[in-house]
């Protein structure tokens, strides 16, 4: 059984607090954008785990994808073996959900592929214990998301029409160490304020990673600054980088950049 996870983009984020268990609480606008991987599960006498495209890094044991296998495995004990096969185009340690979409479709396509009967709500508990990010992925449409990520809301917005053009410099950065370097603070304007008034996004829709991550890094600023000149209507770092997206209401013209760079420009 195949699946495509696709990436998020986030739409303004708030680090406004740090908690006790190590988390910072948020609020976010989670956006799926149509970039995605290619993930196949199916029933098989010996367990299989094989990846292709993008180099994932790290054990191929703590894959997102076996975690939400083993985890259903806990409360159903007599899933069969499986053999997976994931193909990775979404750019790792970017800002752009990818594991946890891997993550969140692998729980959907196993719910279908052993007729578990699990409601949304349920697959989203699972979600949760995988990642702040992942229970997004399992309904899969534009959230208001709370907490640390895992508590979502509907929200009424359509970017279809408009494209997107991301860029992505193919530098990693660690969501943990992104966090680590972020002030937490009350925002003075709350999302579900600002959502609503495209206008005024590219003036208070603000991502609070970009500060440390752009002062870390000045090329990520600078994808910002040339996405605004060729034209985007709204430009921003997506989650804790390191892809920076634009958002035209015009097909945009193609930007020259570095080779090792990673571009995809879609409408929405
Ligand atoms: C920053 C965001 C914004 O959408 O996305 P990415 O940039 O990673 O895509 C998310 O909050 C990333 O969520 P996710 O990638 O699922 O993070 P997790 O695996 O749950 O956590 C990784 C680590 O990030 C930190 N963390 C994560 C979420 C949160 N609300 N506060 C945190 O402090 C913690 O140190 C945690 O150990
Ligand atoms: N299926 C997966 N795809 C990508 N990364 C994964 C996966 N499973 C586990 N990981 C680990 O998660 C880390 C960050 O993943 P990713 O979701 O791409 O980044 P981000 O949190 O910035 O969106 C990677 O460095 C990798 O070690």
């Amino acid at each position: 059984m195949l699946a495509f996870p696709n990436a998020k983009i986030n739409l303004g984020l708030h680090v406004i607090d740090k908690r006790g268990d190590g988390y910072h609480e948020i609020e976010s606008c989670l956006y799926p954008i149509p970039l995605h991987d290619a993930l196949e599960i199916n029933v098989s006498k010996t367990p299989a785990f094989k990846t292709s495209g993008n180099l994932i890094p790290g054990d191929p044991e703590e894959n997102l994808i076996l975690k939400a296998y083993e985890l259903l495995k806990k409360d159903f004990k007599s899933l069969p073996a499986v053999s997976i096969h994931l193909h990775k185009a979404i750019p790792i340690g970017a800002g752009l959900g990818g594991g946890s979409a891997d993550a969140a479709f692998a729980l959907t396509l196993m719910n279908k592929l052993f007729e578990l009967y699990l409601d949304d709500w349920m697959l989203e508990e699972y979600a949760s214990k995988l990642g702040s990010d992942c229970p997004f992925f399992i309904q899969n449409q534009p959230k208001l998301v709370g907490g640390r990520g895992e508590v979502m809301e509907p929200v009424q917005l359509d970017l279809s029409g408009s494209w997107i053009y991301l860029i992505n410099p193919n530098i990693h950065i660690s969501t943990k160490e992104a966090y680590a370097g972020v002030k937490p603070k009350a925002p003075e304007l709350v999302l579900a304020q600002l959502l609503p008034q495209k206008d005024s996004w590219k003036m208070h829709l603000t991502n609070d990673f970009e500060e440390g991550i752009f002062s870390r890094y000045p090329e990520i600023a600078g994808l910002k600054e040339i996405l605004y000149d060729s034209g985007a209507y709204y430009a921003s770092m997506s989650g804790s980088g390191s892809s920076v997206f634009g958002l035209f209401s015009h097909v945009p013209k193609k930007i020259t950049l570095p080779d090792h760079y990673f571009q995809f420009c879609k409408q929405m």
